[in-house]
């Protein structure tokens, strides 16, 4: 926690304006009338201007003003280390760059918390690296299994995946995916294959996912350290036998489980809708949390369509889209203000 005044606030664009607005005005007044100033904690962030638009909202930024907590932009054209200080920096900017940046950053200042290390942010940018972590867990209790689809990874050479699918034994429909997440639109560019020739027309590097039916329903498990809230989205409908004899071809589908397509107020099968049980997410949260080495991300998952119990992680995302997550506000401050008072209990008395 640091001291006013030791603060420098570059602005850059119109939304970092806005936040150093909005945190100036607090810094005003508390000078004005001559209170001490309170300890407060800074939070450095390197954002896109849209997630800088989605997160930064003003609901947000009051709550947290009012706690103390104050969001500062950092100037990417300047060194690093010559801004702050910081208690926390949030980044999720893309390129090797930005990571060797941070990653610097974090090894000559220990004492700040950098959300999160680039190298485990690193492992979700590969759709293959992604998943590892899940096929490994350990989730053997009497809440459920939780489970990857089978996969294949293509790096070459279109024409022999016919040929590697069927020996890899993967059943169709598949879904393919580009193996690299950027944060590109190709990224989430997403087909559906009904049949095995036609798979050569995909672009790899691939990967093939069994189609798992679902009930058209996906959960999004969002994660901000220790808390867990879970919502709905529509995803793809279920694909039958009968469906899959009759089709051929590869199809591009477009963004299924956006936050548009919001499916917490429909009125759907409870079969379908019941969220996987609170003990099964908690621990599968904790076990990510600790294997990814990441504190802020999402997790995609999807019931086997007849089961009760059987789902699936499809997708995992490192800091995604907070702002449409119920009570974000509340969760992220809650959040932002524990990482704070954990430093300050590892501190050795003295
Ligand atoms: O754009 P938003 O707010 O929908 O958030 C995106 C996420 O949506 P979600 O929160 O899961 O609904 C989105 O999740 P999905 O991959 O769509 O499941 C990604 O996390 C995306 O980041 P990137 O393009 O992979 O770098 C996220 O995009 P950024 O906001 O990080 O650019
Ligand atoms: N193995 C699968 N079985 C069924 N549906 C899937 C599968 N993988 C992806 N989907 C559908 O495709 C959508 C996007 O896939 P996802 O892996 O989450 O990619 P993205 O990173 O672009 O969100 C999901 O929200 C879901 O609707
Ligand atoms: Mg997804
Ligand atoms: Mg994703």
């Amino acid at each position: 926690m640091r001291l006013k005044g030791e603060i420098h606030n570059p602005c850059c664009d119109e939304e970092e304006e806005k936040v150093a607005e909005e945190n100036g005005r607090e810094l005003n007044s508390i000078v004005g009338v001559g209170i001490s100033p309170p300890a407060k904690l800074v939070v450095g962030y390197a954002l896109t201007s849209k997630k800088k638009k989605s997160f930064l909202q003003p609901k947000l930024l009051g709550l947290a003003r009012n706690m103390g907590i104050f969001f500062i932009a950092i100037d990417l054209n300047r060194a690093l280390s010559d801004q702050g200080p910081f208690d926390v920096v949030l980044h999720k900017l893309a390129g090797k760059e930005w990571s060797e940046i941070i990653e610097d950053y974090r090894q000559k200042h220990p004492e700040v918390t950098v959300l999160d290390p680039p190298n485990a942010v690193q492992h979700l940018h590969n759709r293959q690296s992604m998943l590892q972590g899940v096929a490994d867990l350990n989730l053997s209790d009497c809440h459920g299994k939780v489970g990857v689809p089978k996969q294949l990874i293509v790096t070459k050479d279109p024409l022999s995946i016919p040929n590697e699918v069927d020996k890899a034994g993967l059943k169709l429909p598949l879904v393919a995916k580009p193996l690299l997440v950027d944060g590109s639109a190709k990224s989430h560019e997403l087909f559906l294959a009904y049949d095995q020739c036609s798979l050569s027309e995909l672009e790899p590097p691939l990967v093939l996912q069994e189609f798992v039916n679902h009930g058209g329903v996906l959960f999004k498990v969002y994660i901000v350290g220790e808390a867990i809230k879970v919502v709905r989205r529509f995803s793809l409908p279920n694909i039958s036998k009968r469906e899959l004899e009759k089709l051929a071809g590869v199809f591009r589908f477009p963004r299924v489980s956006c936050a548009a397509a919001s499916a917490d107020d429909a009125d759907l099968d409870p079969s379908i809708a019941e969220l996987p049980e609170r003990p099964l997410l908690e621990n599968l949260a904790r076990q990510l949390r600790q294997r990814l080495g990441l504190r802020l991300f999402n997790v995609d998952m999807i019931r086997e369509h007849g089961t009760k119990d059987v789902f699936y992680v499809i997708d995992i995302n490192y800091f995604p889209g907070y702002g449409k997550m119920p009570d974000y506000e509340h969760i992220f401050t809650d959040f932002l203000l524990s990482l704070v008072q954990s430093k300050h209990k590892k501190r050795p008395a003295t």
